[in-house]
């Protein structure tokens, strides 16, 4: 407690110099910045955001100040963005300007600074998004749906395995088909040494790269210098363990399916596509297949879908019965069954909207200096946050009636199809402009994959106490920068409040050979952790 009052106590007085240093150094627009909240002398406005959930504070800033909000923090400018039009008129608009992420030492200290999402507009970006679109094209992604659906079977039955692990269950799913799908390894022994390095290093980046410390770097370059013994420069230790992680997790995986491609058969996947061409650069490759493993963020929205499941058990039963109906009963669905199960498909998207799991998209950050609407955004301003924020939740809840409703019905039509806009109306929780996610189609599919599989085989409902009564759910969201990516489905108490019910009759599953589920009738309670 006192060496963080000591650092941050350092951290003010370096930047109250070099505030009082760009005050009297910066040109000024003749324009006026976007509205916002009055601003304190030096700290301007870090005392009024909410820093856990910032998009709260960001969501009333809106309803107060409109579309573009501008404020300040430790100097650096910040623009927040309140409406989809006003997102896609600047990252798609005038993508050049808007295509930067925010500069901070940070990642270079913690060894992420060539990971895609981090990287800054330029080069070598652009050479990792040119092998990010040949390796995620629609034509490429259908290969892979094979992968998608063994893994959900082999969800199916870790979960009848253990249930009360489910969310260790939905992390592991989302982590093997990355893991496949990047290098084509396929996890051979249940504690796969690179799982359990992805999983250490995410730990890592998760407590290390926090939005607060993001900032504060980004404020003030200089604490970079700062030792490991100044008090609350603690980070540094942490770094530096993170850089090795970092190291040795770009190089293992890489090296091997290097090695494959070479002496065996190789495995399709994302390394031996590019290996195969091989006119490109071996290091941009490595770079981006690590940045491919890292951002894959399927298991936040499969925890998000079990949740809602939970509480909208009349939503669950429509979608059992569309399963039921269209596959039929004791069937596993595959993706030939997709487009006869458009209930399905506007759950998976409503879970999307109703929780978006980067509730604040990714931060973007301006080139050069702009105005929009008569107001002046700086150019290349030192970035907290985000300069431009896209703030998904208040656009999504500006855009719905009664938003805080699970309503997969928003995205059909009265017949019951998909609404035509519905998959372009989708993808603004993919991003906007050039940083879009280029995974978009991968992730669809494989939360297709598990969301079919799961609902044909299971019901998630509430669990019951001794006396039989139902245990209330009241589930807890964390939000931040890299927070947000790992944690903000880390629904508290969810997990041993769940019962899972078997719904299928005995059915046995291809690849699990001899597996056939331990059911009595098509009601057994294999799993019930309060009971
Ligand atoms: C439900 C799952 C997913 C969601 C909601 C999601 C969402 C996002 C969002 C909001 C961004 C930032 C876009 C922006 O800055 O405007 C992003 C970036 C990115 N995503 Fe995804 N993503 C998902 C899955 C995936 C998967 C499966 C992959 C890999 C195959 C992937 C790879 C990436 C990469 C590499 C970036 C960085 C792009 C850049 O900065 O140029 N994502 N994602």
């Amino acid at each position: 407690m006192v060496s963080s009052f000591l650092f941050i106590s350092t951290a003010c007085i370096i930047g109250a110099g070099l505030w009082l240093a760009t005050r009297i150094t910066r040109k000024k627009s003749n324009l006026p910045y976007p509205p916002g909240p009055r601003q304190l002398p030096i700290v301007g406005n870090a005392f009024d955001v909410n820093l856990k959930e910032p998009h709260i504070t960001y969501t009333e800033w809106g309803k107060t100040y409109g579309e573009i909000v501008y404020c300040h923090i430790f100097g650096q400018d910040i623009l927040i963005v309140n409406s989809e039009k006003m997102a896609r008129t600047l990252a798609e608009g005038r993508s050049t300007i808007y295509s930067d992420r925010p500069h901070s030492p940070l990642f270079r200290l913690f060894g992420a600074d060539h990971i895609t999402g981090i990287l800054e507009y330029g080069k070598e970006w652009k050479s990792q998004r040119k092998l990010l679109h040949l390796g995620l094209r629609h034509d490429i992604v259908d290969r892979y749906h094979e992968l998608h659906l063994r893994s959900a079977h082999q969800l199916v039955e870790n979960i009848q395995r253990d249930s009360k692990s489910l969310y260790n269950h939905l992390d592991l799913y989302t982590a093997t088909m990355a893991l496949e799908f990047t290098y084509g390894r396929r996890m051979e022994v249940k504690n796969d040494p690179i799982i359990s390095m992805a999983a250490s290093l995410a730990e890592g980046m998760t407590k290390g790269v926090t939005a607060e410390r993001v900032g504060l770097l980004a404020a003030l370059p200089i604490l970079k210098y700062i030792p490991s013994w100044f008090p609350g420069a603690a980070f540094q230790d942490e770094a530096r363990r993170c850089r090795n992680m970092m190291a040795s997790f770009a190089d293992i995986p890489f090296a091997k399916a290097k090695e494959q491609a070479v002496t065996g058969v190789p495995q399709p996947s994302f390394v031996s596509d590019i290996l195969q061409q091989g006119d490109e650069d071996e290091s941009v490759a490595k770079e981006t297949a690590t940045g491919i493993y890292i951002g894959t963020l399927t298991t936040s929205t499969l925890k998000v879908l079990v949740l809602a499941m939970i509480l909208n058990p009349e939503i669950q039963n429509k979608a059992h019965a569309e399963l039921d109906a269209v596959v039929g009963k004791g069937v596993l669905p595959t993706f030939e069954d997709r487009k006869r199960l458009p209930y399905l498909q506007a759950v998976l998207f409503e879970a999307m909207r109703w929780n978006p799991v980067i509730p604040l998209g990714f931060p973007h950050a301006t080139t050069t200096s702009d105005v929009v609407e008569g107001y002046y955004i700086p150019k290349g301003t030192f970035i907290p946050y985000y300069t431009i924020s896209t703030d998904i939740r208040a656009m999504s809840k500006n855009e719905y009636e009664d938003p805080e409703r699970f309503d997969p019905t928003r995205h059909l039509t009265s017949d019951g199809k998909l609404k035509p806009n519905a998959n372009q109306d989708n993808t603004k929780y993919f991003g906007f402009g050039r940083r879009s996610c280029p995974g978009r189609l991968l992730a669809g599919d494989s939360l297709w994959a598990a969301a079919a599989v799961m609902l044909s085989a299971f019901r998630f409902e509430k669990a019951k106490d001794s006396f039989g009564n139902k245990i209330e759910i009241d589930p807890v969201f964390l939000h931040g920068v890299l927070k947000s990516v790992q944690l903000s489905c880390q629904l508290g108490r969810i997990d041993p409040n769940i019962m899972i019910t078997a719904t299928l009759p005995p059915i046995r599953v291809p690849s699990l050979v001899g597996l056939i589920l331990n059911v009595k009738g098509s009601n057994f309670f294999f799993a019930c952790p309060q009971m």
